[in-house]
């Protein structure tokens, strides 16, 4: 058991010389951006100026030389501002330019907007668009690399427009929806925009785009941008440098005549290369923003932290125990750092007098269920502290009430796609150090509502060497889903305008791939097949299982084994409490094929219990089964938006295989077969399973109903790359099953 004073040696440790030894506390010099909020706030310049100005305050956040001081032991009391939130509005650093800031954007085709974090770009400047008559009778876009953001954001400007989200304002982000035809200012996620390109490829229903947080690069943000210039081409027509030739006073972006809407492309962050985007758009005006409304005092340690998960633990209580008010924000790589910090800030809060302030912990990762991600944003109860921690979902854009105090592991996991290593050719997750735009950007989640400090668990001399933006995700990741969309808009990954070009590896795979579930022939043309998987919102694969369905008359049970793999949450609960009680539970819905049926018994399970008993007789018959409630809801309204683009695409959704034995749950698997035809290994004579279309060797996870069970072939949903290669979300099938496939049949024979 953990004592107190262990607890105690903790706190102390950072304070004094421990391993953090002395944090620097650095005096920010009155001319720096971070804490200067200048008279003048706008200043509009040419785009090398204000690269080389940017370049400096990326390099320098908050680093004035100043004097080596500790950390004020006690920070002043924080209260989050009770001002009426129209005086907020005008108290942020871009207010005082509002003018300018809508004058450039009136008269230019792209505006690159730059100002720091907090300054109120996200908020504010699509209001005052559409203040201003920008909208005209279209809408106003603003894109978010994370759903999260974007739901948060709509709900932050709705309620300064007091209104609820969903009429002046909404969102839309994948399985989720939030507008009506009253809306004006939509925030939602660059995916959701790439696919609103395939109904509508000149984007003809927004007068602007706004392109925020551009600075992340995500691969559908490149897609988009691609294609925001032939757009701007085909709306617009020829312009000199972006510049909007129809002149001023002409920004009402809807005209008559029947002509198409001349568009608005606003590109935004507080940490952009600003003079290459400008490129980009042949020229495109830079404005800079200047000011930031509050200060954040960032400390380094003086060591290096290898152990980051302790570090982070050991800063938390110092700051818990020692500073005054205020929640705070923990960066980490990943989903299992944050439960390992979770228990372990929670075996120490446990200990604390009584009378000391509680804390209260709050995860959030993308997988967590949305409504769960939803709870950073409720105010602390009184007489707590409110620490969330997070992996970089909460890096850029939100702003989480009564957060004061950040500590910045100086780590994040990054999606890379591993071929040349493992000849497998996926995507995982690797851990890696942030770079300077991602610690900038972490630091600006504190200083939002008043003062704020930013812990960073590196050194000063780590920050500096680090890179200063990431590779773009279209040098790193998969590009399956991307080439489709492309294709079904008559594009070409290899033809389009990108900012950067992606790998010719990964455009050779994505090829691949998509020739092998028929979605493109032989000649790389997109194929009828491949129109109908890309109507779906569905990785590929998974859109190839469920238009296979419809042939083989099992549609109804893949819209529900689907809908719970798109599901942000997994389907049976962990527990390391209760491990054998849990295995029990689960044998109750094992199937012998393995997890994909064993998905649909639960499913049934559940709508059995459902039927005949009370919502809380419901709810404890998940807990008693260790199924995840949260995981069935969520599923429940991914399966109602597919079989509503079942219906948009006259697609039969309830054709099922119910009540048809054996041959039913055969069809199922021979659907599940088509869509992942790539994810097929057979068992080998040492009993190891090899991959039909690739090198590597699995192993079944040990999650899988089928671990350490050995048959003679195997489809997965997805590879695991920990110590080994793992296949996760196995079922058994038939030799045969495989040897059907049409692009199969060689390689199995
Ligand atoms: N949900 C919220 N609750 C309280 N204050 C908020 C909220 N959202 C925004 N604000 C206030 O508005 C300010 C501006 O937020 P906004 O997201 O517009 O800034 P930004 O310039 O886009 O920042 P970033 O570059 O970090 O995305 C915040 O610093 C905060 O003071």
């Amino acid at each position: 058991m953990v004592k107190i004073s262990a607890l105690q040696g903790i706190s102390n440790i950072f304070q004094k010389q421990g391993s953090h030894g002395t944090p620097r506390r650095r005096t920010p010099k009155r001319e720096h951006s971070w804490v200067d909020v200048s008279d003048d706030d706008l200043e509009v310049r040419s785009a090398k100026k204000q690269a080389a100005s940017s370049s400096k305050a990326m390099h320098n956040p908050n680093h004035g030389h100043g004097p080596r001081k500790k950390p004020r032991v006690s920070a002043p009391a924080h209260l989050p501002s009770k001002e009426p939130i129209q005086m907020q509005r005008q108290q942020l650093p871009i207010y005082a330019g509002k003018d300018a800031v809508i004058d450039v954007i009136r008269q230019n085709d792209v505006t690159v907007l730059i100002g720091e974090t907090g300054s109120g770009k996200t908020t504010q400047v699509p209001q005052y668009l559409f203040e201003a008559g920008l909208a005209g009778s279209g809408m106003i876009a603003v894109t978010q690399p994370r759903r999260v953001a974007a739901t948060s954001l709509a709900s932050r400007v709705a309620s300064e427009k007091q209104t609820s989200v969903g009429s002046l304002v909404g969102y839309s982000v994948r399985f989720d929806e939030a507008s009506s035809s009253n809306t004006k200012i939509k925030y939602l996620t660059d995916g959701m925009i790439v696919r609103e390109l395939l109904g509508d490829p000149l984007l003809s229903r927004y007068s602007v785009v706004i392109v925020d947080e551009a600075h992340e690069r995500t691969l559908r943000t490149d897609l988009l941008i691609a294609n925001l210039k032939t757009i701007l081409q085909a709306r617009n027509g020829p312009t000199r440098s972006g510049k909007d030739d129809r002149g001023k006073g002409k920004g009402k972006a809807q005209e008559s005549s029947g002509k198409l809407n001349p568009l608005k492309v606003v590109i935004m962050s507080a940490t952009l290369e600003a003079e290459k985007f400008s490129r980009f758009f042949g020229g495109a005006k830079v404005v800079y923003v200047k000011g930031r409304q509050h200060p954040v005092t960032i400390y380094h340690t003086a060591t290096s932290q290898p152990d980051y998960v302790d570090a982070a633990l050991r800063t938390f209580f110092q700051v818990h125990l020692d500073q005054g008010p205020g929640d705070v924000l923990i960066f980490l790589p990943g989903q299992e750092d944050i439960e390992s910090l979770e228990k372990s800030i929670q075996l120490y809060a446990n200990q604390l007098p009584k009378d000391s302030l509680g804390v209260m912990i709050l995860p959030l990762y993308a997988s967590l269920q949305p409504a769960r991600q939803a709870k950073i944003f409720a105010s602390t109860p009184s007489g707590m502290r409110k620490v969330i921690l997070a992996t970089n979902i909460a890096e850029t854009s939100i702003t989480i009430p009564g957060v004061k105090y950040v500590i910045d592991t100086g780590k994040c996991k990054e999606k890379r796609y591993v071929a040349k290593n493992t000849g497998t050719g996926f995507d995982t997750l690797l851990t890696r150090d942030i770079t300077q735009s991602s610690a900038v950007q972490r630091a600006g989640r504190a200083g939002r509502e008043g003062k704020g400090y930013c812990f960073r668990l590196y050194t000063e001399d780590a920050f500096k060497k680090m890179p200063r933006t990431a590779e773009p995700e279209i040098r790193r990741c998969t590009l399956t889903s991307s080439l489709l969309q492309l294709k079904c808009l008559g594009q070409d990954l290899e033809e389009l305008d990108f900012m950067d070009k992606p790998d010719a590896e990964s455009i050779v795979s994505a090829l691949k791939t998509l020739f092998l579930l028929g979605a493109l022939d032989h000649t790389k043309s997109l194929t009828p097949l491949g129109r109908q998987m890309a109507a779906f919102p569905l990785e590929p694969p998974l859109a190839r299982a469920l238009v296979a369905s419809a042939e083989l008359g099992c549609t109804s049970e893949i819209l529900t084994i689907l809908s719970v793999l798109s599901a942000s949450s997994k389907l049976f609960v962990d527990t390391h409490d209760a491990r054998e009680e849990a295995a029990d539970a689960r044998k109750k819905f094992r199937h012998a094929s393995g997890d994909h049926m064993t998905v649909l018994n639960v499913v049934k399970a559940y709508e059995d219990v459902s039927q005949s008993e009370s919502k809380k007789a419901r709810t404890d018959w998940c807990r008693r089964m260790f199924v995840n409630e949260r995981c069935l809801a969520e599923a429940a309204n991914i399966r109602a938006q597919l079989r509503d683009v079942c219906e948009k695409t006259s697609m039969d959704w309830k054709v099922s295989a119910e009540g048809q034995g054996q041959d039913g749950e055969a069809r199922v698997l021979r659907a599940m077969v088509a869509g992942l035809v790539q994810n097929t290994a057979f068992l080998q004579p040492d009993g190891s399973y090899k991959q039909v279309m690739g090198p590597s060797v699995v192993k079944i996870h040990p999650s899988s109903s089928l671990a350490d069970k050995k048959v003679p072939a195997i489809i997965y949903d997805e590879l695991v790359y920990t110590t080994q290669i793992y296949a996760r979300g196995v079922s058994a099938v038939p030799r045969s099953f495989i040897a059907e496939v049409p692009v199969l049949k060689r390689r199995t024979s």
